[in-house]
């Protein structure tokens, strides 16, 4: 775990618990002992710790709450012997406290920090809230320490954290060091000595203000803000008292124990399994040396770049010359901001570019690995378009749709490789969003399932493999949480009611304000369709759909040129076409008003805990039927998909995780109430799963077995 390497006068203690060298119990007991057998050697006069591979990543997530670091690091600083931290890759959270507790820091220039405690719902309650303000300075601490940011060498250098930044063999340098510095007097290398640096309250609000917007809801942020902010105004011994009495608050909060479970959840949501038994462990996937990308819109142009980014050489096509010029024109402009942002420089922009071929129609694409159809989602002509790539492409090119509903079945029909046929759903921007949906048809192989995969994690997504259904997992979710808000609004809520509380809950956005950035003409637009392919012809007074409840709310809104932010108005006033700002407008609650009385609706006063089971009741309903019939594999898949693709708030861990810790039975209980008053809405029935699950008290990590046991009756 950790091995002890005694050379020169010098004791390297080097950490070796692959794969990030996390805290384990095991190493924090190692560093101890090698720490005090270098302290009783006579011949040793300085020490070095550093890790295989990478320095710490921090404490073992598994089992964070064991209060040894902090003991550690005292015991690292108060050695009368000087010890430095030889840094390569990861010094995060207890990693990082250790570093700051040595008395020396020497880092490869590659090499990150960070305090990501925070992410998962707890302080860097090692002394780090003490000790990192004494090192940096307040208004630097309170930057990083809440925003749980990692930054590099050549930061951390800057802000004082390394005292010297290397381009070789980190620990090679840092033993030289130790050597130079041996028998050294000691005191003023002890942090917790410092003074901190800058401890006026002037930036403190607009510290706070950040974290809350950044990690809306999120306990620990804030309480890491005014742990050192106290400790900057106290003695070292007294701010860490107070850090050890903040660190009960959040290990107590609950959030902890849910940004534990994301942090493992977005881990094992790649790991695939499928019906059949194939998974990752048994089934190979086929590298993707060359791709092309069918549509040069908004979904195409993100796709490619993203394919780019990983240095996938990509083909973009389209079937007119004027659209193609088009998308490579945003395109090169979306690189050109990266530029002028220095996210990247104009090397590699031009490299990334010359990776960017550009073709008007099919026929080039006779030797691709890979071809991604992203046109609008309309059936008939991505059947055409499959068809059509059957026939020109090679039979082993995978044929792959980006469609946000579609049923791949269906498109995969039209071609004599289904097997090779699988939707995979990006999220808006996706050269940005992490969330992958890869969506398995009927006939869709096990080797197609593991390249896409593959592909997922090469092009730096997190790939979830999911069934096909009317909108695959998240936005058949969404859809009842959507239906909700504007059944809400019918029976007597304003817009700004249902979006403060979803925003409550911790959504960035509520459904009407999102509704109002994407167009509610879009909407609209589809609920025509479906209404037009059930045969059913919609007027003013049409209130139900193939027997389901709808609203035409935004229909009539759209009537009235009422179409979102792009027209200046949706659900409100924005002022002008493109306006950000949105006021609530007495016009709009007149619309709402006439809507209902012509529909004979009456309006009462809807209670804030009606509001907020209703919107996410159904969501979580229709997670528990997603898992029952086998179109998520495991429910830390659900969750991946709404943290990763609908910010869902991540201290609560995602929709099922969340409905575990209020309770299945409470949850069910109130889906059947509902259910009893809303006849008409079919994502009111409760999941017979939840029912099981709510009766059994299974624990979470068994749902799947009593999903799977149900499954064969
Ligand atoms: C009652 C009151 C008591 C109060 C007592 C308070 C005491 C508290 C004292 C100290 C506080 C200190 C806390 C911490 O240090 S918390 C941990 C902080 N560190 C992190 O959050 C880092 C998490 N890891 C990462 O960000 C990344 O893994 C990475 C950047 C280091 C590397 O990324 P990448 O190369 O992409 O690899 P993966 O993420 O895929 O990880 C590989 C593998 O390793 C597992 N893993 C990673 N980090 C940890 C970890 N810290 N603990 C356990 N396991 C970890 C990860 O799950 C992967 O596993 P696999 O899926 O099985 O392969």
């Amino acid at each position: 775990m950790v091995d002890y390497i005694a050379r020169d006068g010098v004791a390297l203690l080097q950490v070796n618990n692959p794969p990030v060298n996390a805290l384990s119990h095991h190493v924090r007991v190692a560093i101890e002992e090698g720490l005090k057998k270098a302290g009783q050697d006579p011949r040793i006069k300085s020490i070095v710790i550093s890790g295989k591979g990478s320095f710490i990543a921090g404490a073992d997530i598994k089992d964070v709450s064991k209060p040894t670091i902090l003991e550690l690091c005292d015991l690292i600083e108060s050695s009368g012997k000087p010890v430095v931290a030889a840094i390569k890759g990861f010094a995060l959270g207890g990693g990082h406290e250790i570093a700051i507790s040595c008395h020396y820091r020497i880092a490869h220039e590659k090499s990150k920090f960070g305090f990501p405690e925070v992410d998962i719902g707890i302080l860097p309650a090692a002394g780090g809230t003490q000790r990192f303000p004494r090192l940096v300075g307040l208004e630097a601490a309170l930057d990083l320490i809440p925003s749980g940011r990692h930054i590099g060498a050549a930061q951390a250098f800057k802000l004082g954290i390394v005292d010297k930044v290397v381009r070789g063999d980190a620990v090679e340098e840092a033993v030289k060091f130790a050597k130079s510095i041996a028998g050294e007097p000691l005191v003023d290398r002890r942090t917790s000595q410092r003074p901190v640096m800058g401890a006026e309250n002037a930036f403190l609000a607009a510290a706070v203000k950040l974290a809350m917007k950044k990690k809306k809801g999120m306990i620990a942020p804030i309480v890491c803000l005014s742990v050192s902010f106290m400790g900057s105004l106290l003695p070292f011994e007294q701010g860490i008292q107070v850090e050890a009495a903040e660190a009960v608050v959040v290990f107590t909060s609950g959030q902890m124990g849910a940004l534990q479970y994301a942090f493992f959840a977005q881990r094992a949501a790649p790991k695939w399994l499928l019906p059949c038994g194939a998974s990752f462990k048994t089934v190979k996937g086929r590298p993707i040396r060359n791709a092309a990308v069918i549509g040069a819109g908004t979904m195409g142009t993100g796709i490619t770049m993203a394919m780019l980014n990983a240095g996938i050489p990509v083909t973009l096509v389209e079937q007119d010359r004027k659209f193609l010029d088009k998308g490579v024109s945003l395109l090169k402009l979306l690189y050109a901001g990266s530029v002028s942002l220095r996210k990247i420089t104009q090397d590699q922009c031009d490299a990334i570019l010359s990776k960017l071929n550009t073709a008007v129609g099919y026929k080039s694409l006779t030797n691709v690995d890979l071809v991604i159809e992203a046109v609008y989602e309309n059936m008939a002509l991505k059947k055409q378009i499959f068809a059509e790539l059957d026939r020109i492409c090679p039979p082993e090119t995978f044929l792959w749709t980006n469609t946000s509903a579609l049923d791949i079945d269906e498109i995969a029909s039209a071609t004599r490789r289904p097997d090779k046929v699988l939707g995979t759903h990006f999220f808006v921007p996706a050269y940005h969003m992490k969330l992958l949906e890869n969506v398995r048809g009927k006939l869709t192989s096990a080797e197609t399932v593991a390249s896409a995969q593959m592909f997922g994690t090469r092009i730096g997504k997190i790939p979830v493999v999911v069934g096909n259904c009317h909108g695959f997992v998240g936005n058949r979710m969404l859809h009842k949480y959507v239906y909700e808000a504007d059944f809400l609004i019918e029976e007597g809520c304003w817009p700004e009611d249902v979006d403060m509380v979803a925003e409550n809950f911790g959504l960035p956005l509520g459904p009407f304000k999102v509704r109002d950035l994407s167009g509610l003409d879009i909407r609209v637009r589809g609920l025509l369709e479906q209404a037009k392919a059930a045969g059913i012809e919609i007027n003013p007074a049409t209130r139900f759909l193939n027997g389901e409840r709808i609203s035409l709310l935004s229909k009539s809104l759209v009537d009235k040129g009422h179409c979102g932010r792009k027209t200046g108005r949706g659900f409100y006033n924005y002022g002008k076409p493109g306006g950000k700002i949105p006021l609530n407008d007495r016009f709009i609650k007149d619309v709402i008003v006439e809507y209902c009385a012509e529909r004979g609706i009456e309006r009462r006063k809807v209670a804030y805990q009606e509001i907020e089971e209703r919107l996410f009741l159904p969501l979580i309903n229709e997670g528990f039927k997603i898992l029952e019939e086998g179109i998520a594999s495991k429910p830390e898949d659900i969750d991946t998909i709404w943290l990763l693709g609908y910010a869902w708030p991540r201290h609560t861990g995602g929709p099922m995780y969340y409905a575990n810790m209020v309770g299945l039975d409470k949850i069910y209980n109130r889906i059947c109430h509902y259910n009893e008053l809303h006849k008409h809405s079919a994502h009111w029935q409760p999941s017979l799963l939840l029912k099981k699950l709510a009766a059994s008290k299974t624990p979470m990590k068994d749902w799947m077995e009593v999903a799977q046991a149900s499954s064969k009756l």
